[in-house]
């Protein structure tokens, strides 16, 4: 079994440079299967388990995806076929994000359905609503969901309960190929949604309002192959960012685009945590001792969940006690249990969890729960006394490139090593031990 092992106590120096998102990626890769003429070029692409699930589904569907260097490129002229079954959902919910995109361009899309995962029961009723007002026909059995149209998607009205990002993207990328207006009310307004929207409109369509909370979409007849940058990960340069600051540090997260991350940064501002903007990036110092705060996680511009279990590693750290309640997924706290194992002081109330800080974390076998919880476990074993061993990497390996690599040459103690690798490295430590 794999496993990342972490030794605290050393403060990160350096230039870390940021990733193309992920979760700007994976709607832009099923986005391209709309193009029936010429094939899509995206660059920054980032070398992630799922980005290669992502390929595998188009792979699946007969489209031609090649993946080098940070570029894919897809070619999906040709008909496909138009199924994602469970195997490949299974492994990434973002797969029914070519059920929009099918659905536009062929009449037809069957797709395994998604279930609850660790952080929450996560539904695709919006989506699925969405559809069904452009006209769309939903039959949901035997584990799939199976949408029809007889021609052209009709351009609608839709209104989401809730500023989902998932259905803001399934439904404007339906639109994008749809007869007419569609105007989405209540959008999640991400930045990777506002990446969504160029990327269509480059390919065709006519994206007006995105990153704002009413999105219009005037279809096109046909949409064409584009050439495209994927914007910087924040959740990732934010990870980078809460790595700094845990160990005192000071580093460079070259690429950071703050304008994304502004909560964020003003809730480690709120601890004492130093910014510089630079020509090429955003500098973040650690202070020597954190100052404790709140906070409660919300959709775009409010605090990501997708950070929630890093900042409470950073709390832990905190001098004095900090509050975080999470509203976005219901049970997005199995990480609580895991801190728990390293010393930490944390009750969970509700939705919402206590830390109290500071506390001396110390290093212990520890399961990624998913792969925010994953990088948060090894930021609290930056800080941490003695070995910290993270397993279940396979969720970390889903958003991360390399993440230990790039913490070990920002100066961390830290390696990721299989079992053959540990039992040397534990022979090693117990002849050093011995010497003494
Ligand atoms: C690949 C990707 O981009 N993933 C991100 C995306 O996930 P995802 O798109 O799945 O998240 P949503 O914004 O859709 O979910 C937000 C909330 O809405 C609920 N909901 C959603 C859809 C629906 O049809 N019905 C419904 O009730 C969910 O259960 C959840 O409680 O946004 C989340 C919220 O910022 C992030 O944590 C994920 O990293
Ligand atoms: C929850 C996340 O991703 P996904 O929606 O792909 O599960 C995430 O990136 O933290």
């Amino acid at each position: 079994m794999e496993k990342i092992i972490v030794s605290g106590g050393r403060k990160l120096q350096g230039t870390v440079k940021v990733e193309g998102a992920k979760n700007a990626v994976l709607p832009v890769i099923a986005a391209s299967i709309m193009a029936s003429k010429g094939r899509s070029v995206l660059h920054d692409v980032p070398a992630l388990a799922d980005v290669v699930t992502m390929k595998e589904v188009l792979h699946n569907m007969n489209a031609s995806v090649q993946f080098q260097d940070n570029t894919i490129t897809v070619n999906a002229v040709k008909p496909l076929i138009t199924e994602a079954p469970f195997e490949y959902v299974r492994k990434m919910r973002a797969s029914v994000l070519v059920l929009g995109p099918m659905l536009s361009r062929f009449g037809h899309a069957k797709v395994a359905m998604p279930g609850g995962c660790a952080i929450g029961s996560r539904p695709i009723d919006l989506h699925l609503k969405g559809f069904e007002a452009m006209g769309a026909k939903v039959h949901v059995g035997n584990g799939y969901v199976e949408v029809f149209s007889e021609g052209r998607l009709k351009g609608a009205k839709i209104y989401l309960d809730v500023p989902s990002v998932g259905a803001t993207e399934n439904i404007m990328m339906a639109a994008a190929l749809a007869e007419g207006r569609t105007v989405i009310e209540n959008a999640a307004k991400e930045p990777e949604i506002v990446d969504l929207a160029n990327f269509l409109n480059k390919m065709g369509a006519k994206v007006i309002g995105a990153g704002t909370e009413m999105i219009k979409i005037d279809g096109a007849p046909q949409l064409h192959g584009v050439e495209h940058t994927i914007i910087p990960d924040r959740i990732e340069a934010g990870t980078f960012m809460v790595a700094a600051a845990i160990t005192g540090g000071n580093v460079l997260i070259k690429g950071a685009e703050s304008e994304h991350m502004r909560s964020l940064i003003s809730k480690m501002e709120e601890m004492g945590v130093q910014f510089f903007e630079e020509e090429d990036g955003l500098r973040v110092i650690g202070p020597e001792q954190l100052k404790p705060t709140d906070l409660k996680t919300l959709p775009h511009p409010g605090f990501p969940t997708d950070m929630q279990s890093q900042m409470m590693a950073l709390m832990l750290n905190a001098v004095g006690t900090s509050v975080i309640t999470e509203t976005v997924f219901e049970n997005r706290f199995m990480h609580v249990e895991e801190f728990r194992r390293m010393n930490a002081k944390v009750k969970i109330e509700g939705r919402s969890v206590i830390v109290e800080g500071p506390i001396t974390l110390q290093g212990a076998e520890v399961a990624a729960t998913d792969l925010r919880a994953g990088a948060a476990l090894i930021l609290a074993g930056l800080n941490a006394e003695g070995y910290t061993r993270v397993t279940a990497l396979n969720h970390i390996d889903r958003g991360y490139v390399d993440i230990a690599g790039k913490l070990a040459r920002l100066g961390a103690d830290i390696e990721r090593v299989d079992d053959a690798d540990e039992a040397m490295l534990d022979t090693i430590e117990n002849q050093r031990l011995s010497a003494l």
